[in-house]
């Protein structure tokens, strides 16, 4: 068997120094097999953005076990922070979107990035996963242009395009009405699984809950056992 994607064993984490140093995560174990769709939902502060920030290694994890893709975490250098995220593509509910570059030009920009894509046709690679979201004919649309959901899943084939064996998404339903969310999801779900991605969903959406394979619940900093669907 394959080592899960993610596995992290009593991670705890800190913000602030001294007299303000706050504890927002509390012996948190997990382990994430490859393929998996999970979605992580909770209160608000209960801290679900930090522990997803610290699996796609945006910060560094301070104490206990954090391994992505077999790479300890814990006390991790910048340079392997920087390798990590090669492997990691990220969905937040603020698409940020470069508002000077077409819906084309923000996917192949994230190419841009990877090495061993020079020489290979971006602008090609670009539109074809353009039309895998559904938006073959807005490819030379600049972002205002589009509406949120079409600009969300400009945002999806962003962080897809480079087959990252690991997505995270914070909120990505957030500014979406009910259909548009639902299509943004499903429109994830079905490329994840095609490209056997891992993804983890950070929501408060209650109306997405089934893509997921697996439901955890955060509070005051603890995953806790709850039965929601
Ligand atoms: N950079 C920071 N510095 C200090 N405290 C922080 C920082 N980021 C988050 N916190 C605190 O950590 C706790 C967890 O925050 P976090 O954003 O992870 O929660 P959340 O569950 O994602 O909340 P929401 O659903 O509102 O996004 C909160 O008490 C928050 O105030």
């Amino acid at each position: 068997m394959q080592p899960p994607v993610i596995s992290i064993h009593k991670l705890n984490h800190y913000f602030g120094e001294g007299t303000l140093r706050k504890q927002v995560l509390f012996n948190i174990n997990l382990e994430i097999q490859a393929g998996e769709i999970v979605i992580m939902t909770g209160p608000s502060g209960s801290g679900k953005t930090t522990l997803l920030t610290l699996m796609g290694g945006l910060r560094s994890a301070q104490e206990g076990s954090l391994k992505i893709l077999n790479q300890e975490m814990c006390g991790a250098n910048k340079r392997q922070l920087i390798e990590i995220r090669r492997n990691v593509g990220y969905i937040f509910q603020a698409h940020n979107l470069m508002t000077f570059l077409t819906a084309k030009q923000n996917v192949r920009m994230s190419l841009e990035l990877h090495d061993e894509m020079i020489n290979q046709d971006l602008d090609a690679k670009a539109i074809a996963m353009l039309k895998a979201v559904g938006l073959g004919d807005r490819v030379d649309y600049y972002p205002e242009k589009l509406s949120g959901g079409q600009k969300q899943r400009v945002a999806i084939a962003r962080a897809l395009i480079s087959y990252p064996k690991i997505v995270l998404a914070d909120e990505p339903t957030a500014a979406l009405d009910k259909k548009s969310g639902r299509d943004v999801v499903e429109i994830m779900q079905k490329l994840v699984k095609e490209q056997g991605s891992t993804i983890l969903l950070v929501t408060h959406d209650n109306r997405i809950l089934d893509i997921a394979d697996r439901i955890l619940y955060m509070e005051d900093g603890c995953l806790v056992d709850k039965q929601l669907v």
